[in-house]
């Protein structure tokens, strides 16, 4: 199915299944996240299945194949058997939970879906895959057509691949595989390393207002397409400002912060301030400072203190495309980074 790219799906459509703040999506295109292989896509292609948009759907649009799906699907299966697809997470991590969205899959859905997930760090080929040691993530369960099924998720240590079952078969729109990154420290080596980075291990903690956008964006890799990749508020209409608060991907030291505005040419904040969290320590990093809109700005910090988390303040309101705070981790929290990584 050729179907255009939209906008990113908003923040309430990422909403992590046990309520709290919506863990990011570890299976994410925009973290490396891939579709590698499947049994059968005989009627629509499997990497549908991580695209970032909302799924579209115009119905009795028939092609060689039948109707066109902005999803995977499979064949009516007429043997015993079930269908599957495997999925490399771009950011390898602990899962939290699982979301199968059966948008427009009415009459072909399938009734029942399970997931595993393995462990292979490193670059395994499919070869390597099939003769993995895979674990039970989501067992056997109900799934329900047109509707996101969203299953809970608990279990310890680092995922670098899901496998969806379909049981026996059908059509699923999109997985979303909710999680907390542990990345793997050697890549680190010694170098300085962006301490906001989703994929090195940062996190949104909170904002004051993710109107338009998922905030995770601010912190994902790449340059933002759009002004919908990054981080938007509505217009403000109280006295006051936006906050975004970033946990650091361990307590660290920062000492340049990037905030670009691109994309955001008539929205861009007219200043920004970031404040350092450690412990029952705060301290300024960077004093409320003038922003230019649609601009990356890189400012050198006069700071040599630790901290574990900060709060990008932006005055009044508006967003920011992408925020990135170059540092050095602590030898502790480097430690405690290589204790997650090897935790099985
Ligand atoms: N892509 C399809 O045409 N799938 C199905 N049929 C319709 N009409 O959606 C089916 O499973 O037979």
């Amino acid at each position: 199915m050729t179907v255009p790219p939209q906008a990113t799906e908003p923040h309430t459509e990422t909403t992590e299944p046990n309520g709290h703040w919506p863990l990011p999506d570890l299976a994410a295109r925009a973290l490396g996240g891939a579709v590698l292989t499947a049994n059968d896509e005989s009627f629509a292609e499997k990497e549908h299945l991580i695209r970032p948009y909302p799924v579209l759907h115009q119905s009795a649009t028939f092609g060689h194949r039948g109707q066109l799906y902005d999803g995977w699907e499979t064949r009516r299966r007429r043997e015993p058997g079930h269908d599957w697809a495997i999925v490399r997470l771009g950011a390898p991590g602990r899962v939290g939970g699982i979301v199968v969205d059966t948008a427009y899959f009415t009459g072909n859905y399938p009734p029942e879906v399970s997931v595993d997930a393995c462990r292979l760090d490193g670059h395994p080929s499919l070869t390597d895959l099939e003769a993995a040691d895979w674990h039970t993530l989501v067992p056997r369960s109900t799934a329900k057509g047109d509707s996101r099924n969203a299953y809970d998720v608990d279990f310890p240590g680092r995922v670098t691949h899901v496998r969806l079952n379909l049981h026996p078969d059908g059509g699923v729109a999109r997985l979303r595989v909710h999680g907390t990154p542990v990345p793997d420290p050697d890549g680190f080596a010694d170098l300085p390393l962006d301490l906001a980075a989703l994929v090195n291990g940062g996190s949104i903690l909170g904002a004051s207002n993710a109107f338009y956008s998922n905030p995770v964006g601010a912190i994902t890799p790449g340059l933002a397409t759009s002004q919908a990749d990054g981080w938007e508020t509505a217009r403000r209409r109280e006295p006051g400002h936006e906050w975004l608060d970033i946990g650091l991907a361990g307590r660290g030291v920062v000492r340049v912060a990037e905030l670009d505005t691109t994309h955001l040419k008539h929205n861009a904040p007219g200043w920004a301030s970031i404040e350092a969290f450690d412990g029952d320590e705060t301290f300024t990093l960077l004093p409320r400072t003038a922003l230019v809109p649609d601009t990356p700005h890189r400012f050198v910090l006069d700071n040599d203190r630790p901290a574990v988390s900060v709060r990008l303040n932006i005055f009044p309101d508006g967003g920011m495309a992408r925020v990135r705070l170059y540092g050095r981790l602590t030898a502790a929290a480097l430690a405690g980074m290589r204790e997650r990584f090897e935790a099985r």
